[in-house]
């Protein structure tokens, strides 16, 4: 394929309700689309998951947006690709900005499998035709509130339930779940906001039969995950920490964890997503996808992802109408009897609603190659 027209576009779209975790508040969320178009007029669609706040990682929107125009749409509009991994081997002189070099990636990945008359699943090595999946909830004031969350969400079908915690809404919080769900699937994600001398407040967590504590220390550390979770039951999960195939294989060696939670833009893209799960599955390393509060775009390429075998525990990919009142996808990412079905059509196998997306577009611009 040749890259002939790139077209950004910022979203803003208003979540169902707010989303808490130890780091902040998502009310609005604004993000970037990458609409690719090769040669033959195929469209490949991609979505940028930085945050508007530098919280999760170092990267933003705005970011994203300078390190797509400056750099990456500089070096690859009118550049002719035999394979998407192409992708990532002529961005290796932009340093980390994973989030920003995915977005353009999967849009390259979508348009490679629709050329192969293929679902993107199907190209990337997967199997399922259907997803059981998981879901997140954030930090509520109200432990009444929660209880009934977690008692619609598991009616509605969802198969694991995701809590956040931090320092002083932790062991409490959970207790009081256990208490009205003794057996459902449960796990934490503290988002880094404990410190190794945390540990013995940590291992209170063991007494609640959790699936796993995910990210309790900081973003980018292994080697303090690997003398708590020599310490813990529970197995400890990494997320933020794990940004290439290289952090998985050093986590793996170290001991840092015993589940990784695999998000496509945090590790710069499906190519090196592919190369993650091949390191784990070698290792006996359970996967799941985790969620950055996508729309459709984001949701279609996470559940691509999670058709390949290894991802074996249930991921955060919800229904779009847990976080919108329209997604931009045709149709809606649903669950069905507590699984996704996996779609069957070619690409990212969603089709985008163009009207939705440009009613929630609030500034876009296009690059094309007959201009260079
Ligand atoms: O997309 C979802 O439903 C999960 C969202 C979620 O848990 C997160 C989104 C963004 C950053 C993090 O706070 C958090 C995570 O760590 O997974
Ligand atoms: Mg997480």
């Amino acid at each position: 394929m040749r890259i002939e027209r790139v077209v950004l576009r910022q979203l803003a779209m208003k979540m169902k309700s707010p989303f808490t975790t130890s780091f902040g508040t998502q009310l609005m969320r604004e993000f970037i689309v990458v609409e690719v178009v090769d040669e033959d007029g195929t469209v490949g669609w991609g979505e940028s998951v930085a945050l508007l706040n530098p919280w999760y990682n170092e990267e933003t929107m705005k970011t994203n947006w300078h390190m797509l125009e400056d750099f990456i749409i500089p070096a690859l509009l009118g550049v002719h690709l035999e394979h998407p991994d192409e992708v990532t081997e002529r961005l290796q002189f932009i340093r980390k900005n994973n989030m920003a070099k995915s977005a353009f990636e999967g849009a390259v990945w979508d348009i490679f499998a629709k050329q192969q008359g293929q679902y993107l699943g199907q190209t990337l090595g997967g199997t399922k035709s259907e997803i059981s999946v998981g879901i997140s909830i954030g930090i509520q004031k109200d432990a009444s509130m929660l209880i009934r969350m977690i008692g619609e969400y598991l009616e509605t079908g969802y198969k694991r339930i995701k809590l956040k915690i931090k320092p002083g809404q932790d062991v409490e919080v959970v207790r009081g779940v256990r208490q009205v769900f003794p057996d459902v699937p449960l796990m934490v994600d503290a988002n880094s906001s404990y410190q190794l001398r945390d540990l013995d407040h940590l291992r209170r967590l063991d007494e609640f039969n959790l699936m796993m504590i995910e990210q309790p220390l900081s973003h980018d550390d292994l080697v303090d995950h690997a003398k708590i979770q020599a310490r813990l039951e529970t197995p400890i999960c990494l997320d933020e920490s794990i940004h290439s195939a290289e952090d998985a294989r050093k986590a793996i060696e170290l001991g840092s964890c015993r589940i990784i939670n695999l998000k496509i833009g945090r590790v710069g893209g499906l190519s090196e997503s592919l190369r993650i799960h091949d390191v784990c599955r070698e290792a006996g390393i359970p996967l799941w996808c985790g969620g950055m509060l996508e729309s459709g775009i984001g949701r279609a390429h996470n559940i691509a992802v999670t058709t390949l075998a290894n991802f074996t525990l249930p991921g955060d990919t919800a229904a779009s109408s847990r976080y919108w009142d329209q997604d931009i996808i045709e149709p809606e990412v649903k669950l069905t009897d507590g699984v996704i079905q996996v779609p069957t059509n070619s690409g990212i196998g969603f089709t985008v609603d163009g009207s939705t997306l440009d009613r929630y577009t609030v500034a876009s611009k296009s690059f094309s190659a007959s201009s260079l």
